[in-house]
């Protein structure tokens, strides 16, 4: 059997693989496989020509009935296929209308991963072509009870899951996935999962759906893209006892165990894939998000999408809803319930700006600025008891613990990862100091929104802009038809992580953010405006991002953080020829 296999490897003329017919006119078992008991070794081999049946099972080169006569007959697939050839264009109406049948989102999320499984550039196909209607399938709020119940729904493993087991070997594991040139890798440990907590390795959920935007929306190569779980246990105790749970039995590693194997992870990272491979890291908590950014932020090209992504979202919504609002940004008082990574990221960046605008010393900046957190309003008498990334948002004033008692806002931002708590009194009450109030629910999923885009209008009797981290539909109130915004990062990952990659970028800058946050605000038309948008639609989205994508590379070249040299003259042009496309190619 060696022989076989190595004549196949070396490109030898192949041998006659098929399996021989016996004397009882059984089929030859020549490997022993069948004859194999369960207590014998049996080898797992497999071989990789991509024609006849396997062909029509490899994701990224199956096109199902729409392969055509001509490659029927060039990659053998004569009889595996009914004889109907059909287009990319009817198998995406068939599906649509298979997907559009289910009534539960988690069928429809299941039927959506099933396809990528199967046929990739028709997934990405559907998903580009049908952005505002899938998005929440494969992502918030969808992806959300995907997650929770990963264990159960589990049927092929996607991404790579590097587990406590792996200490020591890592290299090697990444050494196992199957592509060699990756650009992107979204890694979580799953401790933070959206709103819903620590679903430990189930997070993997977020990475796989989190790429499958940077392909869809921002055109990296699916092939580029590397979705990573960390597995070091999870504290979630049902988890723990539930019999599909697919994760390690135990509690979180943490401290040295922790920081240790994260360590190896990002050595092994660079060593396999090089400094200019983008790491972006997804649903951490807190307590090591913040830590892993600013440690590996000097060594490698990373990004936190909760801290930075979120940050550069929200400041774009701002930015554009001052038209809407009045005022410039130095102008508003913020106020901001939950004061973690999104919080005191958004808030950071928009005393960088109003800084950038005003010439102000960003300490002086940050005075407009006041988070709430679980125990109350973050004031200087806590100063002591609190993580680091609060204390800067800690100004002189008494300590009060229910939310408008201390700060009128003209802006209210939720990022508390608790649903229902911009309640009727909290946004009548903004609302008495305010014509028109800017409320932000940035939650996710739906059901940990602050408020819901209904909830908003009404209590504001019309007069709050709105957007949210997941979907609402447009509400009417009193005869209009109010369109509630996505205030979500994936306006902005996709595009960033792009400009990134065409760059060739080394590290990530604070004014990459600032500059792809301007690059969105850019992109809301009067006509948004009009129907009271602070985010462009979704439909737009290849647009957006390319836009995006060439600001940050600007930016990386500007600052002398780019290596792919020379600098194309045209960077919209030029992102917007590096994007993906999931046209079926022609085989030869
Ligand atoms: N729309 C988007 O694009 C994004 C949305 N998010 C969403 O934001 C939420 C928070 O994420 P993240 O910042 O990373 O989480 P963190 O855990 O880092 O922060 C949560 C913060 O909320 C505070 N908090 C919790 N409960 C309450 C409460 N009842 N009242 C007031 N404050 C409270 C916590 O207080 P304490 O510190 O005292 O524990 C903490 O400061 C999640 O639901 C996530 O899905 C995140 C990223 C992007
Ligand atoms: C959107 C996102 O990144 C989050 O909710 O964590
Ligand atoms: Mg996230």
């Amino acid at each position: 059997m060696e022989s076989t296999l190595r004549a196949i490897r070396d490109g030898e003329s192949v041998l006659d693989l098929s399996p021989r017919s016996t004397v009882s006119g059984g089929v030859e078992d020549i490997y022993g496989e069948d004859r194999a008991t369960e207590d014998q070794l049996v080898t797992p081999w497999t071989f990789s020509v991509a024609s006849g049946y396997s062909l029509l099972r490899d994701p990224q080169y199956n096109k199902g009935l729409a392969f055509t006569e001509k490659e029927r007959d060039a990659h053998y697939l004569r009889g595996l296929l009914p004889p109907i050839v059909i287009s990319q264009q009817l198998q995406e109406k068939k599906l649509m209308q298979n997907i559009r049948q289910y009534q539960v989102p988690l069928q429809k999320y299941m039927a959506l991963m099933d396809l990528q499984e199967r046929n990739e550039r028709l997934f990405y196909k559907l998903l580009i072509d049908n952005v505002e209607e899938l998005l929440p399938v494969v992502y918030t709020p969808t992806v959300g009870e995907a997650c929770q119940k990963y264990g159960s729904i589990f049927r092929r493993p996607q991404g790579l899951y590097i587990s406590l087991k792996e200490k020591g070997k890592i290299l090697e594991v990444l050494k196992n996935w199957p592509e060699r040139s990756i650009q992107v890798i979204v890694v979580t440990d799953g401790e933070r999962i959206l709103g819903l907590g620590d679903l430990g390795c189930q997070g993997m959920g977020i990475p796989v759906g989190k790429l499958s935007l940077y392909s869809a929306l921002g055109g990296v190569r699916p092939s580029a893209c590397l979705p990573i779980t960390i597995d070091v246990g999870t504290n979630n105790e049902s988890l723990l006892k539930d019999e599909f749970y697919i994760g390690l039995r135990q509690k979180r590693a943490t401290g040295k165990e922790y920081s240790d194997l994260l360590h190896e992870f990002m050595c092994a990272v660079k060593q396999n894939y090089g400094e200019k491979v983008l790491i972006q890291f997804e649903d951490f908590a807190n307590h090591n998000a913040f830590e892993l950014l600013a440690k590996y932020g000097t060594t490698h090209l990373v990004f936190n999408d909760d801290i930075q992504g979120t940050a550069s979202v929200v400041l774009a919504g701002l930015v554009a809803a001052l038209k809407l609002i009045g005022g410039s940004l130095a102008e508003h008082t913020f106020l901001f319930l939950g004061a973690g990574e999104a919080g005191t990221g958004i808030a950071e960046l928009i005393a960088l700006e109003i800084s950038k605008q005003t010439k102000a010393p960003v300490e002086e900046c940050r005075k407009k600025i006041w988070l709430v957190d679980s125990k109350g309003l973050i004031v200087s008498s806590r100063k002591n008891s609190l993580q680091h990334f609060k204390q800067p948002w800690a100004h002189e004033q008494e300590p009060v613990s229910t939310l408008l008692d201390a700060v009128k806002p003209t802006v209210l931002i939720g990022t508390s990862g608790v649903g229902k708590t911009f309640t009727k009194e909290v946004v009548e009450t903004i609302a008495s100091f305010n014509d028109k109030p800017l409320i932000f629910a940035l939650s996710n999923p739906t059901s940990q929104s602050e408020c819901t885009a209904e909830e908003a209008y009404t209590w504001s009797q019309g007069r709050a802009t709105f957007a949210s981290g997941s979907p609402f539909d447009p509400v009417e109130y009193n005869g209009k038809v109010y369109v509630p915004g996505q205030a979500n990062n994936c306006y902005i990952f996709p595009g960033f992580g792009l400009g990134l990659v065409i760059s060739g970028a080394i590290r990530v800058h604070d004014d990459m953010l600032l500059a792809a946050s301007e690059a969105l605000a850019k992109q809301v038309t009067e006509e948004n405006y009009k129907q009271g948008l602070i985010y462009p639609p979704f439909s737009n989205i290849r647009k957006i991002s390319a836009n995006i994508a060439a600001s940050v590379a600007a930016k990386a070249y500007e600052l002398g953080l780019a290596t792919h040299l020379p600098r194309p003259a045209n960077l919209v042009k030029y992102a917007e020829s590096c994007m993906y496309t999931p046209v079926y190619r022609h085989y030869r």
